[in-house]
């Protein structure tokens, strides 16, 4: 059935599971294509250029918002961060759906765009905050200082929740993927209701009558 792709947004503080879930759906479903966002925070150990991050200069990513090639784009923890455009188009014209890890600024963006009919929203918690900030530690990448910034803007991007069409709590990983899988399938099948079904309806009663 032809559909055009969804836009699948992620958004949580940092700390709570975004990234590690929204590679688990890509491994469950390998259409789905991930948003590779243009930053300019340096990259982290591990993080290779064009497949986590486009790593940018400062110069670089004003001149892709100058040139209206972002989505989406915003300042978090003094880095800027945004959502090339054309990739998206293309995959919504292909009929895959794209997930997104941003911010809440990102998600208004988005769902505030011309292509805002097609988004899935989704806010994931932590627990709690003493856990978000022990998963922060163990993932071993930042140090003190980055991490105090971030649990100290964890209740900022947190009061956004309301914003979003489900809220999950990110306490068992395996539970959570579960969500998402279930979400992603129900939100589809939505999908190919407004699409195609109407038609695929009226052959189905055609073919009744012929017999
Ligand atoms: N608005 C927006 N936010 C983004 C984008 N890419 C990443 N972010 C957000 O920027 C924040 C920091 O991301 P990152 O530096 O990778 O740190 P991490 O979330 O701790 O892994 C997170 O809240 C991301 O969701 C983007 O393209 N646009
Ligand atoms: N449900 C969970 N239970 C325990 N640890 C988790 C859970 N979800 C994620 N983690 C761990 O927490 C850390 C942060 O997760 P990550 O996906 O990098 O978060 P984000 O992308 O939201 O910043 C990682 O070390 C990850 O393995």
């Amino acid at each position: 059935m032809d559909h055009t792709g969804l836009l699948v947004i992620l958004s949580s503080p940092s700390g709570a599971g975004k990234s590690t879930l929204a590679r688990r759906l890509m491994d469950w479903d390998s259409s789905l294509r991930f948003s590779i966002s243009a930053t300019t925070r340096p990259p982290r150990p591990g993080e290779i250029d064009g497949e986590h991050y486009h790593f940018t200069t400062p110069d670089e990513f004003r001149a892709l918002v100058d040139d209206d090639q972002m989505l989406e784009h915003a300042e978090v923890f003094g880095n800027f961060y945004g959502s090339p455009r054309r990739p998206v188009e293309q995959a919504m014209r292909e009929g895959r759906d794209t997930i997104f890890d941003v911010d809440w600024q990102g998600g208004q963006q988005i769902r505030a765009s011309a292509l805002g009919g097609h988004v899935v929203s989704i806010f994931v918690l932590p627990p709690s905050l003493p856990e978000l900030e022990r998963r922060l530690r163990t993932r071993g990448q930042d140090s003190e200082e980055v991490i105090a910034g971030r649990m100290a803007k964890s209740r900022a991007e947190i009061s956004h929740w309301a914003e979003y069409d489900y809220v999950l709590i990110n306490e068992d990983l395996d539970e959570t993927e579960g969500q998402l899988r279930a979400i992603l399938t129900g939100e589809r099948l939505r999908r190919d209701r407004r699409a195609g079904l109407g038609a695929f309806v009226k052959n189905l009663m055609a073919e009744e009558q012929k017999q």
